[in-house]
């Protein structure tokens, strides 16, 4: 079977994604999306997305993600804000969407050439002497760390991933040192990449977040330095926790592809 793909990356954090509204592709060709992200045996990618018909009336389409393990995982900020792009791409939106994905019903819109995406309200952050946890659409550990340019993300990173309490489940790992006022920088291990990304949607979003409730910043609107490039977060404290959540960054197209599978 002949597939058509394109590969879309936001701020490095790189995508296989197809077009499945005529739902060729079922959920469950979990080796078939793990060859297509192997970056020597197929495409390359941190992950790959469906873009689906809506299922219901207000929705413009649903997102499926996958990891680049083959497996279906929790939402991808970056992924979410690449299939916004695909969608106005297709003509399937102008320039605002509403899409459903696994962590439920998001907003989005693209101005000024970046896309805007709103995340799902958090509630709970747990707080701990070296780190936070938060779910942010997915699971993320954050902590700080000095040098961080020099920081071996990857050992560290895969040791907390696969350690107590996450084992198996596992968490995302988020590194992260104060740059400025309202501006730092991150480095991600990616759960079920099973290595460091250049950037993690769901992770700066926690990251933003985990600053603002520890006092190391008191805006409302921090930037992320990942190494893949720059994200913005924006969100309001309410008594119920954060919401008006947006992720927001760049969604480019890198190039369209024809695979024989
Ligand atoms: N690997 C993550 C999902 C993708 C998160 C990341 N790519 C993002 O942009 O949010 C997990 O399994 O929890």
């Amino acid at each position: 079977m002949n597939l058509t793909f394109y590969k879309y990356q936001g701020t490095g954090n790189d995508f296989v994604i197809i077009d499945n509204r005529q739902a060729v592709l079922s959920k469950n060709n979990t080796k078939l999306f793990a060859r297509l992200c192997d970056r020597k045996f197929g495409i390359g990618a941190d992950g790959l997305m469906l873009l689906e018909l809506p299922q219901n009336e207000e929705d413009d389409f649903t997102m499926v993600y996958f990891n680049s393990d083959g497996n279906e995982s929790s939402m991808c900020g970056n992924g979410g804000r690449c299939l916004v792009a695909f969608a106005a791409f297709l003509g399937v939106i102008r320039d605002k969407a509403t899409f459903t994905a696994i962590d439920g019903k998001h907003k989005a819109e693209i101005k000024d050439g970046l896309v805007y995406l709103q995340m799902q309200n958090v509630s709970e952050i747990e707080k701990y002497d070296s780190h936070l946890f938060l779910d942010t659409g997915s699971p993320h550990h954050v902590t700080m760390v000095d040098d961080l340019i020099h920081y071996d993300v990857t050992n560290i990173g895969r040791k907390i991933r696969n350690g107590a309490p996450y084992f198996e489940t596992g968490s995302n790992v988020n590194f992260v040192e104060k740059k400025g006022e309202g501006l730092f920088a991150v480095r991600t291990y990616e759960r079920g990449v099973e290595d460091e990304t250049l950037s993690c949607g769901t992770g700066v979003t926690a990251v933003a977040l985990s600053m603002y409730t520890t006092k190391m910043t008191n805006k409302e609107e921090v930037s992320i330095k990942t190494p893949g490039g720059e994200l913005r977060v924006t969100f309001k404290e309410t008594k119920n926790g954060y919401e008006d959540i947006f992720l927001i960054g760049p969604a480019e197209q890198v190039f369209k592809g024809e695979i024989i599978c």
